[in-house]
């Protein structure tokens, strides 16, 4: 198993590029499911949920070609709709392909993605809004099965902004009769490149980036050509790699719309954020943060994915932080591991008060999520001495290259094999 060996104490600085968004990029490859025709993607992330979600394609038959970033997707020939359930365990997000294999195929059996280090995370909703579009669901054995001969537009309300539901009813009404209607729908910036995607299909969706999302159903979609956005995430774990090291870099290929509460946070905070053109930010930070305090909110409040990475730059603030998670209920397993390296943080309910230090210390730690091991990256990146960080796959989930792309900016990273 392989580990990273951070060297601590390097002021980053120089230029990284943010690669395409794994968030946009998973449910766009479950959607090319609804059309027969070709789907070219491009600045895809060669990311180890992308290879997944590719391999839950191959297996219901589909053939798809990646090279580089461009990966191209031919659903002429699926033929299946059970994807096997070694792949629908690894990730969450191979749940997406209901929606679109029920509108295309009016049938399929995918067993329940269960939960993760992170929470429960149930698919009430999901199947809430399949069902309301006429499916008929049923679970049994640990599997979700659903038919329909051709589903129906509907009203649906989600009792939360749920982004997977939100996408999955927007992919299943886009080939429904009539037309659906979303409220409370997620807002993400991958929502409405979901929605830009299946319209450049030919499918009808408009308030997609609203609370309420209405998609007019059409009779079929034709293949397209689609970009995917810039990884949101991994620019704000970039900004607070340059705020923890008292970093400066320029940061690449960003929306600065989609990273704005990120922003809001980090300048608080007291780093210096610059605009350097349309696409690009600068991010200085020449002192100990300021501590400020985060509450974890949908879209476009603070994202749930940087809470790990935020706790990391204010366990070395010069004050006192409290960070409220409100959207996973168990998204503090970083919390033990940041401790190893001298973080001072005590959990009360569903916050974190932290106590910034002056100084981090390397240490053995373990990646117990995708988020909790960038935020070790983060701390061993200005720690003192040398941290290991084990279980690394975590990371390789949601960050094309991390380790180049900081040792780019003058991070000491080394992967080793156990
Ligand atoms: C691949 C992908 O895009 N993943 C993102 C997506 O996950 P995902 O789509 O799974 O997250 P959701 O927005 O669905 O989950 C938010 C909350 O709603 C709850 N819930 C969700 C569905 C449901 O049927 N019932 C229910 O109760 C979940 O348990 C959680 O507490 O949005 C999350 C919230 O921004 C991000 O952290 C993930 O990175
Ligand atoms: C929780 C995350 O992803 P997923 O929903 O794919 O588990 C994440 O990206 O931080």
């Amino acid at each position: 198993m392989a580990k990273l060996l951070i060297t601590g104490g390097e002021r980053l600085h120089g230029t990284v590029k943010v690669s395409g968004a794994k968030n946009s990029v998973l449910p766009i490859i479950a959607a090319s499911l609804l059309c027969p025709q070709d789907t070219i993607l491009e600045d895809i992330p060669a990311l180890e949920d992308v290879l997944c979600i590719r391999e839950v394609l191959d297996s219901l038959g589909v053939n798809t070609e990646f090279t580089k970033d461009k990966l191209v997707i031919k659903s002429g020939s699926l033929s299946l709709y059970e994807p096997p359930y070694e792949l629908v365990r690894k990730m969450r997000a191979s749940f997406l392909v209901i929606g679109p294999l029920l509108a295309r195929m009016g049938k399929v059996r995918i067993s329940l993605p269960g939960g993760c280090n992170i929470g429960t995370r149930p698919i009430d909703l999901h199947l809430k809004g399949l069902s309301a579009l006429g499916a008929d669901i049923t679970l049994g054995h640990g599997y979700v099965e659903a038919n329909v001969d051709r589903l129906k537009g509907a009203k649906i309300y989600l009792d939360f902004p749920s982004v997977g539901a939100t996408e999955n009813i927007i992919m299943a009404s886009a080939l429904a009769e009539g037309e659906t209607v979303i409220e409370n729908a997620a807002e993400e910036p991958e929502i409405v490149d979901l929605a830009n995607f299946l319209n450049s299909m030919g499918a009808n969706i408009i308030g997609a980036g609203t609370d309420t999302v209405k998609i007019t159903g059409v009779k079929e979609l034709k293949g397209t050509y689609h970009s995917v956005i810039p990884d949101r995430i991994e620019a704000g774990t970039y900004m607070a790699a340059a705020a923890i090291t008292g970093g400066d870099i320029v940061i690449e290929n960003i929306i600065k719309e989609h990273v704005k509460s990120i922003v809001a946070k980090l300048t608080e905070a007291g780093v210096k954020i610059a605009e350097e053109d349309n696409y690009r930010i600068r991010v200085t930070a020449d002192k100990r943060m300021n501590p400020v305090d985060i509450k974890t909110l949908p879209y476009p409040g603070f994202p749930t994915d940087l809470q790990a990475p935020m706790m990391a730059v204010m366990s070395k603030s010069c004050g006192t932080s409290i960070i409220t998670e409100t959207v996973f209920e168990n998204r503090f397993m970083h919390v033990c591991e940041l401790k190893r390296m001298g973080a001072n943080v005590k959990i009360e309910g569903r916050s974190a008060v932290i106590e910034g230090v002056e100084r981090l210390t390397g240490a053995k730690v373990k990646a117990t999520d995708l988020r909790a091991g960038a935020a070790l990256l983060l701390c061993g990146l200005a720690a003192e001495g040398k941290t290991e960080i084990s279980d690394i796959y975590h990371i390789s989930r949601g960050y094309v290259d991390i380790k180049d792309k900081l040792n780019n900016l003058g991070a000491c990273i080394e992967e080793v094999e156990e």
